[in-house]
């Protein structure tokens, strides 16, 4: 380097060192605001306040995406603003959300993507397990997963939801990458495969190909599977980077997912209901009678309001045999008008019929 490019590099990075501070001296001033808000909020609500708020979570982040001059990308600022949030919001009071374990697993990654990584993470042994801490409040959220690009929908989750007293308050997508990992260096030492049955499935062609004979071992989740690798010789593991992290386990192939675009949906579980946000969603459980034409019943209710329905999954619902119930997403809040008309009407026409929650679609 010459010594006039040196001169350059210095006064730049004097430029960045100055700029640190200003947004230093920022971002605590915006932490003291936050302060000031759990302080009006505690003197308005008293003892049940609320402290989290999506909505105006959701708003400040889609304000700053649109603000946005770059050359940063816009989801690149609102995940740095998701992280401010986060901290500002654990000053106010830190939120605990409980996820499939054990550490390292999708959820736990989906839980940190909605809430930034200043919330406690709780590892819960099951989705069932998930739902009984936030129904008995010991955590606030739950992060449950719901559906897989590839593998279709995660049934268990949504028969838990009827059942549940609890409301869906938030949703998220991960894009999945898969890596194998092991103890071993090389792959022709691979005699096992332990990963989450749905994991194996996403990475068969791979697997197929470059480990035809290896035994294939479904566990409970991908954390698990690591973990069992971990001690044993011969094993490997399909699962996430994070995991091959928390383990300490070789990456021996990455991105082996059959689908380049896989992606799996996470919903957040709460108490809490999500005031709209301009941009929402609703999730619904519906129930028909069982007789011609009795779906389209009750979709009619949907056009007529001009709701768009964005997903419907049919679940039997172990009441009889030909009973079903189905899971339906559409596009609104509840308390939109439009979504509100074609509710009151929807109900009219359902045997069973239960709104899931209406929560702020994703910005990240
Ligand atoms: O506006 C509020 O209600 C706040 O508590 C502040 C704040 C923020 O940092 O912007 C923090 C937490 C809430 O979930 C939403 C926003």
């Amino acid at each position: 380097m010459t010594a006039s490019s040196d001169e350059e590099l210095d006064a730049v990075r004097r430029r960045i060192d100055a700029i640190d501070q200003d947004l230093l001296r920022l971002i605590s001033e915006r932490a003291r605001c936050a302060q000031q808000v759990a302080h009006i909020k505690t003197g308005i609500e008293g003892g049940g306040v609320q402290f989290y708020r999506p909505e105006r979570e959701i708003a400040v982040l889609r304000r700053i995406k649109d603000a946005n001059p770059g050359p940063l990308d816009g989801e690149e600022v609102a995940r740095l603003f998701r992280e401010i949030m986060s901290a500002c919001l654990a000053l106010e009071r830190p939120l605990n959300a409980a996820f499939l374990g054990p550490e390292g697993t999708f959820t736990q990654a989906a839980a940190i993507k909605h809430f930034g990584h200043s919330v406690v993470t709780r590892a819960m042994a099951t989705i069932d397990e998930i739902f009984r801490e936030v129904e008995a409040g010991a955590c606030d959220f739950g992060v449950v997963p719901v559906e897989n690009s590839t593998e279709g929908v995660v049934s268990h989750t949504l028969d838990l939801f009827m059942s549940s007293p609890l409301r869906i308050t938030g949703e998220v997508s991960l894009r999945i990458h898969h890596h194998l990992m092991s103890p071993e260096s090389d792959l022709s030492t691979i005699r096992t495969v332990y990963s989450h049955q749905q994991s194996l499935a996403q990475c068969r062609g791979w697997l197929d190909r470059y480990l035809p004979h290896a035994e294939r071992v479904a566990v409970g989740s991908n954390a698990d599977a690591a973990r069992t690798a971990m001690n044993e010789p011969g094993a490997a593991a399909v699962a996430g980077l994070q995991a091959a992290e928390i383990y300490g386990l070789k990456v021996l192939a990455e991105r082996i997912e059959d689908d380049p675009g896989n992606t799996t949906r996470f919903l957040v579980i709460g108490k809490q209901d999500s005031p709209p946000s301009g941009q929402d969603k609703t999730s619904l459980l519906l129930s028909c009678r069982n007789q011609a034409g009795g779906l389209h019943a009750l979709l009619m209710p949907l056009a007529a309001h001009g709701v768009s329905m964005t997903r419907i999954e049919s679940r039997p619902s172990r009441r009889g045999i030909w009973d079903y119930v189905f899971f339906i997403d559409i596009i609104g809040h509840r308390q939109d008008l439009p979504v509100a008309a074609a509710l009151e009407h929807l109900q009219k026409e359902s045997l069973l019929f239960k709104v899931l929650g209406s929560y702020p679609l994703a910005v990240l």
